[in-house]
């Protein structure tokens, strides 16, 4: 298990931990991502909403000491506490969906998970390198849909006879030449939907340890979602760990064996999807 550093850390180091420890343990259920404790605090630096977002654990070494001294916060800024506390184990071969309403801190845990958060506190390791696919992962807009699905392929490790090879698989899949050549266009004359389209299926065409799939299908329309779902079926099958964040509980019922809940950065619930989709749907609902 590899303990997750992040933006301003240097590489991730291999820790093992108690939760860990006993995580492996379990012989017939391969952990892939535990979540030890998660806090996870946003700082805005300067009042109000012009102030600018740092993780709160990237606040200067200065600034950190100067607070232990004075035992004071700094004057100026605000803090949101997106995460608090959360504790989970996630095995190989689950599709875990992860719901609640806006702002519940879905997205951030996710973001820590993947490394691009530090925790304020409690620990996040992971076997495996994890992939988040977010609607609004970078691919160059400049180039052209199949120019970018080549550079997605070798970014992600394939050699480039591998990426060649899969290309025109990733096209048909994303459906984006339904409608005319649009793969030889740049990725700017694409609307979002086709976009996000393309992303997930560059990012689907391999084999994840773990995939973090965030609202990256719901600008899909109802035949990509189908085909995406029915991919992210296969991924798990393929004995990854797949993550979904998702406000449709179709998706999320049609996709996952496992659901947690989040509400203002607590884990509310965690079981399996129906039993947890009736709780949530019956708090939405009252
Ligand atoms: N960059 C940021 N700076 C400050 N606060 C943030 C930032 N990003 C998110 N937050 C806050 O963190 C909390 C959790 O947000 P997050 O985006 O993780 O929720 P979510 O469950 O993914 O929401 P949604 O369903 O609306 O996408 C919210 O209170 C949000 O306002």
């Amino acid at each position: 298990m590899t303990e997750q550093r992040t933006e301003n850390g240097t590489a991730p180091v291999t820790q093992a931990g108690p939760a860990a420890e006993a995580a492996a343990a379990t012989e017939e259920r391969q952990p892939t991502v535990i979540v030890d404790n998660l806090h996870v605090v946003y700082r805005l630096r300067g009042a109000g909403a012009k102030g600018r977002a740092v993780p709160a654990a990237k606040e200067s070494a200065r600034a950190r000491l100067k607070r232990f001294v004075t035992g004071r916060q700094p004057k100026r800024g605000r803090e949101v506490h997106a995460v608090k506390g959360v504790s989970f184990t996630a095995y190989r071969g689950e599709a875990i969906g992860l719901i609640g309403s806006n702002g519940s801190g879905k997205s951030t845990m996710l973001r820590a998970i993947a490394g691009l958060m530090p925790p304020e506190s409690g620990r996040v390791y992971t076997n495996g390198q994890p992939s988040l696919l977010g609607v609004n992962a970078a691919l160059m807009n400049d180039l052209s849909g199949e120019r970018n699905v080549i550079l997605g392929c070798l970014a992600m490790g394939m050699t480039p006879e591998e990426a060649h090879a899969k290309r025109d698989e990733i096209i048909k899949f994303s459906g984006i030449n339904e409608k005319g050549d649009f793969s030889s266009l740049p990725m700017r004359a694409y609307s979002s939907g086709m976009a996000a389209r393309l992303r997930f299926s560059i990012a689907s065409a391999k084999k994840h340890d773990v995939l973090m799939i965030d609202e990256a299908l719901a600008t899909g329309d109802r035949k990509f979602r189908k085909r995406s779902e029915a991919r992210i079926r296969k991924l798990r099958e393929e004995a990854g760990t797949v993550f979904l964040v998702s406000h449709s509980n179709k998706s999320i019922k049609d996709t996952c064996n496992r659901v947690l809940w989040l509400e203002s950065g607590n884990l509310v619930m965690d079981g399996e999807t129906d039993e947890v989709l009736a709780a949530y749907e019956e708090f939405m609902s009252s």
